[in-house]
């Protein structure tokens, strides 16, 4: 009897879930392009529910506070997600709302990212003042980013190429370009379009020749398991393609146990009406050893073929490059 009244009582809050909720707040990080995002998913949920107050919550990050030193020699995941995720878990934010690509593959006991927004461009950039692409810069150019994946990639391409860090939001980035410290510099995309930033030169760098982060590109909305309210309330900004192909990304990397700061890429399409196409690399820091491999599957078992596409990857070779990379540049 009691146990069937506990039933009873929490269903009820449940199915008010969307009248109860007049409130909501995005735990965001303070960047340009963090506010642009959050500002994004704001501006569609006060579309979608005019009575709702929609709140935004800045949180400083670890990675915002080490600007100067690369990523991959800082070491740990999750220095652009840590600190929000702690905003959800103590209740003083509702939701996150990430940049895929920030988030590491294994979330934290409670979180789940159950919404992600259709992708738009997952690609990558070069940005010049003088060169319009990657065959127009001259012998031994100078390119900045911090980015294994990136540089590996380019010395694939060009190996005589000299790439130099080059860290920062992507407002401060292109502003070192301008300023002239690079011939080229490479950065995602979907932060130039977002932020509305232009220099004089952009060629795409994009796949075949060149392959994103995993996630690159989309957003994801983290919120806790247990909110079936908050669930209910984004539940309209999922977009199923997009969902699935994330989900096999990220099961590619989960498999290959990496962060953002090792030399790995992957990205998801849909080849055909129902079946997904997923390319994965990993790479060692030089570029002169490339692995890459693709497999396509039903949507449903994304999961599955991100985790097919990563053994592969780690029996044809990819296992001894990790190794090495973490061993030259700490264990992420
Ligand atoms: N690592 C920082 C970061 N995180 C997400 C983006 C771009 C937007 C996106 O990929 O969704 C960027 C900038 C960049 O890589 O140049």
């Amino acid at each position: 009897m009691f146990r069937l009244l506990g039933v009873e009582l929490r269903r009820v809050p449940l199915s008010g879930a969307r009248v109860m909720m007049n409130v909501i707040t995005i735990a965001t990080r303070g960047s340009k392009l963090a506010l642009w995002q959050a500002e994004h998913i704001k501006a569609r949920l006060l579309e979608r529910y005019p009575g709702l107050t929609v709140k935004l919550l800045i949180v400083k990050t670890m990675g915002d506070k080490i600007q100067d030193v690369p990523l991959a020699k800082v070491g740990g995941k999750g220095l652009f997600v840590k600190e929000i995720e702690e905003a959800i878990l103590d209740g003083r934010a509702d939701l996150a709302v990430h940049s895929m690509k920030d988030v590491p593959a294994e979330l934290p006991e409670g979180l789940i990212l159950g919404v992600i927004p259709e992708r738009e461009n997952m690609t990558d950039a070069l940005l010049s003042v003088k060169y319009a692409d990657l065959k127009d810069l001259p012998e031994g150019a100078r390119i900045g980013t911090s980015s294994l994946r990136r540089r590996c990639q380019l010395l694939a391409l060009r190996p005589d190429l000299e790439i130099l860090n080059l860290r920062g939001n992507l407002d401060t980035r292109v502003g070192k370009l301008l300023n002239g410290d690079y011939d080229a510099i490479v950065v995602a995309r979907a932060g130039m379009n977002r932020l509305g930033l232009s220099v004089p030169q952009i060629s795409e760098l994009g796949p075949p020749d060149f392959l994103p982060a995993v996630g690159q590109g989309a957003l994801g909305l983290e919120y806790a398991k247990d909110r079936r309210d908050v669930a209910e309330l984004l539940e309209f900004l999922n977009h199923r393609e997009t969902h699935s192909c994330v989900l096999a990304e990220r099961a590619f990397l989960a498999t290959l146990e990496g962060g953002c700061q090792v030399p790995i890429a992957g990205f998801a399409r849909y080849s055909d009406a129902n079946r997904i196409t997923l390319r994965g690399l990993v790479a060692d820091v030089d570029g002169k050893n490339l692995i890459i491999e693709e497999a396509t599957a039903k949507p449903r078992d994304a999961e599955e073929l991100g985790r097919q596409v990563a053994q592969a990857v780690l029996d044809r070779g990819g296992r001894e490059i990790l190794e090495e990379v973490y061993a030259a540049h700490g264990p992420e």
